[in-house]
Parts: C-alpha cells; sequence; structure tokens
C-alpha cells in the first residue's frame, strides 16, 4: 500500500487530501488488473493467429462418413454451450410433421435444442432448432483447460471436414475428447436414434436425434410388429449365409397404404429396437437425380435404415418427366388438337395451359430422377450391403412392379385404418391404468384377430428364398391388419357413460363439464373400468373407417378425460362424417368451377341431348 501510496502521490502533488490519494489508488488498483487480464488472455489467444506458430498445435481432421469420430463430434459440438452465446453458429431445423417425428411430444429437450413453443400452440408444424459450428468459420472453445480451435468445412468430394486443434505438448488432449465424444454418443444411442438427411451434395447430414419409440406404442393388429422385428433380426445376423450363396446382402421393406396409419412411427420403433441409425432421402427433393442417389446410396453405413419417404410422390414425377408413355403423349395430343378446334377456347384457357406446361418443364429442368437411376441406386454395384431399406407410399398403384420386385422389395406391409381391435389397442394404450398389471391380463383375454387367409393381398410377404423357412413360419402367425371386429361379448355400457345418440350433434366439452370431467380424472380408473371404456370406445368406432391419426387426434382431445372420449366417441363420429361430407362437397363445387373456368362456353349435357319430336 505504501509502495502505491508513493506512486500516486506525485500525480495528485502535495496539497492533496486522502480520500482523493484513496480513490487514485483504486483507479490505478482497477487499471493494473485488467490491464493483466487482457494480457493474459491475448498471451493464450496469440498463438492461435500466429501461422508460425502452428507446429505447436496438434490436429485431428475428421470427414462426415468417412469416420465415426466426426459424427460423434458434431453430437458433442452441437451440445456446447458456445453455441449459445456465439455469434456466428448454423442452424439445422427439423419440422417435426405428425409421423416419423410424431413421438416428439414427449421427447427430452436437450440443452441446445429449442423448440419454438409458439408454433406448436397453434397447432403448426414444430420446429426444433440444433445449433452446429457454422462452416468455413473458425471457433474457439475451452476444453479441460485447453483452447481448442475447431473448423468444420466442406471439401470439393462433398465430404464436410471437421479439424480440431489445439495447443500441447501432445495429442492426448484431442484423445480424450475424442473418447468423450464417442462416450455421450454411445450413452445417447442407449436411448436415442440418430437421424441423418442426405443433402444436395450427396452426403448425408447428420439433422437430429430422437428418443427412441417403445414398440408397445405402435399399435397394429397382433403379429405384424413380432413378425417384422424377428425378420429384421434374422437379416441383421445373416450375413455369411448371403455370401456364402453369393446373394447381395440387402432387405427392402415396402410399407404402404392410407396416411396416418403408423407406417413412419413403426419404422422409427423399429429402428429402436434394432439400435439403428436412419438415413432419410426424400426423393421428391428438387436436387436429387440419378448420380447423386447413387453416390447417396454408396455412402450408407453398414448396419443402419435406409428411408426412402413418399416413394411414389418422386416417381411419379420422374415417370412424368422422362419416361411418359406414349400413350399419355399421344393422349395428351389428342387434347391439345381438341381444345384448338374449339372456337370458343378464351385467352385464359391459352394462359392455364401454357401455366401448366411451364410448371412441368420446371420440374424435368430440376429433378432428373429417373426410374432406371433409382434402381440402379437401390441394387447397383455401388449400393451400400447390409442396410435395412424401408420405403412408404400412400399409392402402392402408382409404383411400377420392377421397383416392387422381390431383392428390392422383400416385405410388403399393407396399412389401413384403424380396426375396431386397433382402435380399443389405442384407448387403452393412451390412458394409464390403476392396475397395469391386470390390464395386461385382460388384454391377453381378448379375442385375437384370425390369420390372414392365403389369399389374402392385405399382408403379402414376397421372401426370398433364402427366407423361405421365414415365410412359411410367418405367414402362418401373421394376421390381418384389414382385421376384423373383436369380440363384443362383456362389453356392456356403463351405468356413468352417457351416450350422444345418433344424429346428435358432438360438440366440444363446456368448460364446467371439462373441469368435472378432469377432477375425476384424477382419481385413478381401475384397470376393469378402463377396459369397458376401451370396449365402449371400440364399439363406437366403425370399423377402417378413420386413421390411427384421427383416432389418436381425437383421444388427445380429451386426454385426461377417459369417460368422456368413451362416451363422446359415437357423436365425434357423426361430426366427423358432416365435416367430410362438407369438404367432398366443397372439393366437388371447386372442381366444377375450374372446369367452367377451362371451357366456359362447352354446351351443358342437357343441352346435347337430342328433343324428341313429336
Ligand atoms: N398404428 C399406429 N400406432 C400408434 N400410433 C399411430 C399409428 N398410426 C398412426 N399413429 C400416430 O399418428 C401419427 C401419424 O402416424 P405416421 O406418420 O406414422 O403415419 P404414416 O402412415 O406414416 O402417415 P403418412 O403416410 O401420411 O406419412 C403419429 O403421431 C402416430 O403416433
Amino acid at each position: 500500500m505504501d509502495t502505491l501510496k508513493s506512486l500516486v502521490q506525485p500525480l495528485l502533488g502535495a496539497g492533496a487530501s486522502s480520500s482523493m490519494i484513496d480513490g487514485m489508488k483504486l483507479v490505478v488498483l482497477g487499471g493494473t488488473v485488467e490491464t493483466a487480464r487482457r494480457m493474459s488472455s491475448s498471451a493464450c489467444l496469440l498463438p492461435f493467429r500466429a501461422s508460425r506458430l502452428s507446429s505447436l498445435y496438434s490436429t485431428t481432421s475428421l470427414q462426415s462418413e468417412e469416420d465415426m469420430p466426426y459424427d460423434w463430434l458434431m453430437l458433442w459440438l452441437s451440445r456446447r454451450p458456445e453455441w449459445q452465446r456465439s455469434r456466428e453458429f448454423e442452424t439445422t431445423t427439423s419440422s417435426s410433421s405428425p409421423g416419423f417425428y410424431g413421438y416428439r411430444e414427449s421427447d427430452d429437450m436437450l440443452g441446445e435444442e429449442e423448440e419454438d413453443e409458439s408454433e406448436s400452440l397453434n397447432g403448426k408444424r414444430r420446429t426444433r432448432v440444433v445449433f452446429q459450428p457454422t462452416q468455413d468459420t473458425t471457433h474457439t472453445i475451452f476444453y479441460r483447460g485447453h483452447w481448442l480451435r475447431v473448423r468444420r468445412s466442406r471439401k470439393s468430394n462433398g465430404y464436410e471436414q471437421l479439424t480440431i486443434s489445439v495447443i500441447a505438448r501432445n495429442n492426448s488432449i484431442l484423445k480424450q475428447l475424442v473418447l468423450q465424444a464417442k462416450k455421450e454418443y454411445e450413452a445417447e444411442a442407449v436411448h436415442r436414434i440418430q437421424i441423418y438427411f442426405a443433402d444436395s451434395y450427396g452426403s448425408w447430414r447428420w439433422t437430429d436425434s430422437r428418443h427412441k419409440r417403445p414398440l408397445s406404442s405402435i399399435v397394429l393388429n397382433p403379429g405384424v410388429k413380432e413378425m417384422l422385428i424377428s425378420d429384421t433380426k434374422d437379416f441383421l445376423k445373416s450375413e455369411k449365409w448371403y455370401a456364402d450363396r453369393g446373394i447381395p446382402f440387402r432387405r427392402g421393406y415396402l410399407l404402404y397404404g392410407v396416411p396416418g396409419s403408423g407406417k413412419s412411427s413403426l419404422i422409427h420403433a423399429i429402428a429402436g429396437e434394432l439400435m439403428l441409425d436412419i438415413y432419410v432421402v426424400s426423393l421428391s427433393s428438387s436436387w436429387i437425380n440419378d448420380s447423386t442417389l447413387t453416390t447417396l446410396m454408396g455412402r450408407v453405413p453398414s448396419r443402419c435404415i435406409v428411408l426412402l419417404e413418399d416413394l411414389d410422390a418422386a416417381f411419379t414425377r420422374s415417370t412424368n418427366r422422362q419416361e411418359k408413355s406414349k400413350k399419355e403423349k399421344e393422349k395428351e395430343k389428342k387434347k391439345d388438337n381438341d381444345s384448338d378446334d374449339e372456337t370458343t377456347t378464351t385467352a385464359t384457357t391459352h394462359r392455364s395451359r401454357r401455366h401448366r406446361s411451364l410448371k412441368a418443364d420446371n420440374l424435368s429442368d430440376v429433378n432428373t430422377l429417373t426410374l432406371s437411376g433409382l434402381l440402379n441406386a437401390l441394387d447397383g454395384v455401388a449400393a451400400s450391403e447390409g442396410r435395412l431399406l424401408f420405403a412408404t407410399t400412400n399409392h402402392l398403384e402408382r409404383l411400377d412392379p420392377a421397383l416392387c420386385r422381390p431383392g428390392r422389395m422383400d416385405v410388403w406391409i399393407e396399412f389401413k385404418n384403424a380396426s375396431k381391435w386397433q382402435a380399443k389397442a389405442l384407448f387403452r394404450n393412451f390412458f394409464p391404468s390403476a392396475d397395469a398389471d391386470a390390464a395386461a391380463d385382460d388384454a391377453e383375454a381378448l379375442e385375437i384377430p384370425p390369420p390372414p387367409s392365403p389369399t389374402s393381398s392385405t399382408f403379402s410377404t414376397l421372401f426370398s428364398d433364402a427366407f423361405s423357412g421365414l415365410s412359411s413360419a410367418s405367414g402362418s402367425q401373421s394376421p390381418s391388419l384389414s382385421s376384423t371386429s373383436i369380440s363384443r361379448q362383456g362389453s356392456v355400457r356403463g351405468p356413468s357413460t352417457p351416450v350422444k345418440t345418433e344424429g346428435e350433434q358432438y360438440l366440444p366439452p363446456t368448460m364446467e363439464e371439462h373441469l368435472a370431467a378432469c377432477a375425476q380424472a384424477r382419481k385413478p380408473l381401475s384397470a376393469a373400468r378402463l377396459e369397458q371404456l376401451a370396449t365402449d370406445f371400440a364399439e363406437a368406432i366403425p370399423d377402417e373407417e378413420f386413421s390411427v391419426a384421427a383416432l389418436q387426434g381425437y383421444l388427445l382431445k380429451n386426454k385426461s378425460r377417459p369417460e368422456t372420449a368413451a362416451s363422446e366417441a359415437a357423436a365425434w363420429v357423426i361430426s366427423e362424417r358432416q365435416l367430410r361430407e362438407k369438404l367432398r362437397k366443397e372439393r366437388e363445387a371447386r372442381k366444377l368451377e375450374e372446369e367452367k373456368e377451362v371451357r366456359p362456353n362447352t354446351p351443358s349435357l342437357l343441352a346435347c341431348t337430342p328433343l324428341t319430336l313429336l
């Protein structure tokens, strides 16, 4: 302190008071501390900026697709709090439509992932944001007493490269980092699956990780899940068997049928069960072409699920573009000629036709995937082995037979609207029972739908010769997805279950009803009561008229009111039918309007009817 006083005294002069000297002491002290702090921090960072000191660095470079550590570190980096504070970070978003991501409701949010709640509240698509290091920018991260320099870039071959450098006497800190990232990645793999999306460079890009979805949460008629799991497991351990017989070690599953019936959810659940990551490629992407798809399919790791979503959407486009049949072309030509003959054709018509053809031309300019390109990518020489290929479609009839033949799609599963059995199982899954064990016992007592007849088209398994044994086994076990109704024996409606009569309109519960139901819901229902409600619910739901997703939506509206969910199901069915009818009429009216717009002066049918001369 005396030293400090002797330094300050000459600055203030002899007449300075002791309070002035104290104030000045503080200023000098603060300044010294701050200067020391800045010097030490620049000393730390200086080497990063000085290229001539680069020999002091230990560096590791990892490439996407080639190195697993790349994935480990990308996951580790996305969890770093630095991206929350950094001014330069990249976000990838994944929309969670109810489907593949439909199970997101129960996801635990990770520290660095944020969900746009306001959007989800409004019932729009939910968006998850994942923060990652920006490309071509160097980031600095403090890790275990060392400053790491992280750089993410893209190489000319399309691969992403991650370079991590550190000033250290040896590379042990980098080894520690990679091992920690691996540990975290593997720990997560136990509970989560990693999702990769194809990008326009022909690379797979880690996009997100999801909680595993339990298979038990998928409500399919009995035997279907079991068959799939047994088939996929059997395949994964049969590599040598395939190699010995010279059969390409690949297996394809085609899940087709109505929307909202659980195709994507089932794939998600299977990935979790088998601890496989999912590689998603949307064939309707504007950038997809034969060569990119071939590159992508050659770059999937050996044990994973490749998911081709909405196979028909892409394929329809490609056939329209490149392989339009002669017949179609002739038809179109004739149509054009016919309309040219029409003297009444207006300028609007020309405009709209030109607009349509321009739109078609645009498609061909962008997406140039062809059927042969797709087939080649799936099982050509460059296609990787050991992967499970899942393809989903809502329109089986639009697919080319070549695409669906055994060897490409070995197992077909049709998904229909919810059967009564599914409605009941969904209800039971939805509401917890006070005595789960008892419920399980009751479930066993359920009458199981009969297995499909050999001619049933609902569950076609096109097993290759290699799996003929399994084929016959599953043939006898696999029940039809278009199962018939469940047993109605013992379905007694409870006295406290008011039922809306046929024709009575379904209205959402009033506030009083809602509060009363919530109070009631707090009391746990006995397993027997829940079973009875589930039976009532299934009775009210017509067989195969509504998708499981639609039923789930209805149950969600009553998620704390099992009694109401069961008692109002019949009224809901009526209101849904009315709504559908209304929408159908609106659609028809719109179509008529459009037709009128295209051919304003076309004589009506009535006018064409020859008059009978008396
Ligand atoms: N069989 C099912 N079991 C459990 N949940 C289901 C089932 N079917 C649909 N769902 C629920 O409905 C929503 C939509 O399901 P999903 O996306 O799997 O259907 P999809 O058949 O793939 O539909 P799309 O053909 O439109 O892609 C999800 O939230 C899912 O939880």
